[in-house]
């Protein structure tokens, strides 16, 4: 064995029948990637299997759960150049196309996950086979990333599965499980984990594979067999992308133009623009946020990691659209027993309901069997008492924004549990520790704050009032992981983190609204901004009615900069309460809507358009930026990434700007403190906060590799 070798990533072995089973192992971690080195060990393993005139070669992981989770994404990020990144695409592109024409078979044997680089290296094998396993997934997500698939992922992938289906699980950075995979032609077999090798050596003494044609129903096939088809699919898909992104991400539109190569090209000049996408994609600016917020997600997983007591029964207080939610997510996600608990019946089966709606969606998707389906069902019951409340582990309150009747749920599950049962509050506004005044065991309430769709939103606050234990937040922060949330834990203070900087925001679209501009302008000038949806549409969705019982809570908490328009209260008056009551500021018809132009009456206002999106957009963000910094300089959150990732996963903050925080550093605290006391020569309440100054004077920057680069 030569030195190169000893410190390879691959073992090689030649069994008895003269087959090589090639084992994947990077030493010390627990993920398999495609590091540095990789390149020229594959090379070393190729030129091995062709000196030792093997007869077929398998590649195996090492590591229990996964094959290879896409290339080292830190390697990207060491790329400092474009040059760099080109390499590494052409590189990969080469040893894959070495390993393509080798004279024997070569078969990748997958279990676990099995994504970006590491998929493209499988698709490189002449056979696939992968392991039957729930934590089975294949899929090139670097569209998540901001990237596209840089090892040949754009150029292989559609002559396996056809260019509509490559389009579809690239530009949404699709997993998908085995059988899927399957179906679709991306894996020849699926077995047991416990016979993966075995299989796999049968193929490899199957000979090579000769061709390879997508399993195309008889549309598809004549879609996508000539250019008048493939024009319509290409012009579809790329109509969806300026749609879905807003134009604001680069990526989707260089995996089209690579595919579309891989499809109308010869196979050099596919390959030579899937490369130079990639380097463009790995050096910019919406990829590096993108990276950031793996890393910081990545980062987060590590925190608050204690081992604590498991969460098995689950108790929801209220079966409303949250609660109902937030049993979902417990039962469903986390495999909880889940008790809801409704002054009326109506409640519970509305919370049964909820659930059912989701599982029989799957199961008609094919995601859920029927047994499935039932079996998490059976785990949600409900009841209007406390009846069988004694083994609850955690107790989830989601009822009004009203102190006393919070106050009064603490005392009746103190009384009605035991002693270890966390009360955990879902309440959007309103101090912890003012819950928890009266608590006989004050160390196990705590505020766990979701967002509305709960099934959907990836966030949730944790917030410990002053005498919360330890071990309630390490409980619920894992079961709220449990739940496929991300958790970030904030201090306690009205509004916490989310709501905090998302009403100043949402108040300074009302009062462009009230000075006269016209309720959709605001609303486009947000999205194209990058949020998701614009501030009307989003106080429509929470209902203007739950706005306006919050906005009394932060005023007095907070200040009168948190104080809500008084003229909304004619729009409660008026029934007006947002999509639930079918009213808002627009009308909903099924899933239309358009603006209520008799709005405008109602509150006083004559329309008045002066400013430009951009104005209108400016004025709202830089609300939630500045009230964003003080919440970092009072210890709401623990960081500016905590802020970041809390923003993004909560509200919609537009990822390619890497959360506010980060697109602070990248205005600069002196651009924006002086664009704030500009606004606050007309509104006081845009009066830069001090750190923010104090930031700007000192030329600081939330991240530090900002602040050493300005
Ligand atoms: C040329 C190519 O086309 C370009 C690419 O391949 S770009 C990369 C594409 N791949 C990806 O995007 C997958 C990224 N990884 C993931 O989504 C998730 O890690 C996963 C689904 C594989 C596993 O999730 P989970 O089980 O929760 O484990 P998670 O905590 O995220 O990861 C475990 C460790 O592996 C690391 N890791 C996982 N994938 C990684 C990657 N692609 N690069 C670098 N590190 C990675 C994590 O940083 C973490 O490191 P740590 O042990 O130091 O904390």
């Amino acid at each position: 064995m030569t030195a190169e070798q000893a410190n390879s990533v691959f073992d090689f072995k030649v069994n008895d029948d003269n087959i090589a089973i090639v084992t994947i192992d990077v030493a010390g971690e627990k993920m398999n990637t495609l590091r540095d080195s990789f390149v020229d060990d594959l090379n070393a393993v190729i030129k091995q299997g062709v000196e030792q005139n093997i007869k077929g070669m398998v590649f195996i992981s090492g590591k229990p759960d996964n094959f290879i989770a896409g290339a080292d994404i830190k390697m990207l990020d060491n790329a400092k150049t474009r040059d760099d990144a080109l390499y590494l695409s052409q590189t990969c592109h080469s040893v894959f196309a070495d390993l393509v024409k080798l004279p024997f078979p070569t078969v990748a044997a997958m279990n676990g996950a099995t994504l970006g680089g590491g998929l493209e290296f499988a698709l490189a094998c002449d056979y696939r086979v992968a392991s039957d396993a729930s934590n089975t997934k294949l899929g090139l997500p670097e569209v998540q990333l901001g990237l596209l698939p840089g090892g040949g992922g754009t150029q292989r992938l559609p002559k396996l599965v056809g260019i509509q289906k490559a389009l579809e699980w690239t530009l949404t950075g699709k997993q998908v499980r085995p059988k899927q995979a399957k179906k679709a032609g991306l894996v020849d077999d699926v077995v047991p984990n416990s016979v993966l090798l075995d299989v796999a050596l049968k193929f490899a003494v199957k000979g090579k594979r000769k061709s390879i044609k997508p399993k195309l129903g008889k549309v598809s096939q004549m879609l996508e067999s000539n250019p008048f088809g493939r024009n319509i699919i290409f012009k579809k898909a790329t109509e969806n992308v300026e749609k879905k992104t807003g134009g604001h991400y680069p990526a989707p539109f260089a995996i089209i133009k690579a595919i579309r190569a891989a499809a109308e090209m010869a196979p050099a000049k596919g390959y030579e623009i899937e490369a130079q996408g990639f380097a463009d994609l790995v050096m910019s600016k919406e990829s590096k946020a993108l990276r950031g917020i793996f890393f910081a997600t990545t980062e987060m997983k590590k925190e608050w990691n204690e081992q604590s007591q498991p969460t098995e029964n689950v108790a929801v207080l209220g079966g409303g659209l949250m609660g109902a939610g937030i049993a979902h997510v417990s039962a469903c996600k986390a495999g909880a027993r889940v008790r809801v608990k409704d002054i009326a019946q109506k409640g519970i089966s509305g919370a049964l309901n909820y659930s059912f709606k989701i599982l029989n969606k799957k199961q008609k998707r094919r995601i859920l069997s029927k047994a499935e389906l039932q079996l998490q069902m059976a785990r949600i019951t409900g009841g209007t008492d406390y009846a069988g409340f004694e083994n609850t582990d955690i107790a989830i309150e989601a009822v009004f924004e009203d102190l006393k009747l919070k106050q009064s749920m603490v005392a009746d599950i103190e009384e009605n549990c035991n002693e270890n049962t966390i009360f955990a509050s879902n309440t959007s506004s309103l101090p912890i520790g003012q819950i928890a005044e009266n608590a006989a065991r004050p160390e196990n309430v705590i505020g766990l704050h979701y967002f509305s769709p709960v099934e959907k939103m990836p966030l949730v606050e944790i917030i410990p009032h002053e005498t919360t234990a330890k071990e309630t937040i390490a409980r619920v922060v894992n079961f709220a992981r449990k739940q496929g949330k991300t958790p970030i834990v904030v201090k306690d203070k009205a509004g916490f983190y989310v709501n905090r900087i998302l009403a100043p925001y949402v108040n300074e679209a009302a009062n462009l609204l009230l000075a006269g501009e016209p309720i959709e302008k605001i609303d486009e000038a947000l999205v194209e901004f990058g949020f998701p949806v614009g501030p009307m549409t989003l106080l429509d969705e929470v209902g203007i009615d739950i706005g306006s019982k919050i906005a009394p809570i932060l005023e007095k908490e907070l200040g009168e900069r948190f104080k809500a328009p008084d003229a909304f209260s004619r729009l409660i008056d008026a029934g007006r309460l947002g999509r639930k009551s079918g009213r808002g500021f627009f009308v909903y018809d099924k899933k239309d809507k358009k603006v209520d132009e008799s709005i405008y009456d109602l509150l006083g206002i004559s329309k008045n358009p002066r400013l430009n999106k951009e104005e209108i957009a400016e004025r709202c963000v830089s609300q939630m930026l500045n009230e964003a910094a003080r919440c970092l300089d009072e210890g709401i959150i623990a960081s500016a990434r905590d802020g970041d990732i809390g923003a993004i996963f909560g509200i919609g903050f537009p990822p390619f700007l890497g959360g506010p925080f980060s697109y602070m550093d990248s205005l600069g605290a002196g651009h924006l403190a002086s664009r704030l006391a500009t606004f606050a020569e007309q509104n006081k309440h845009f009066t830069p906060c001090e750190p923010l100054v104090a930031m700007a004077e000192a030329k600081e920057a939330f991240y530090t590799e900002q602040a050493s680069a300005s």
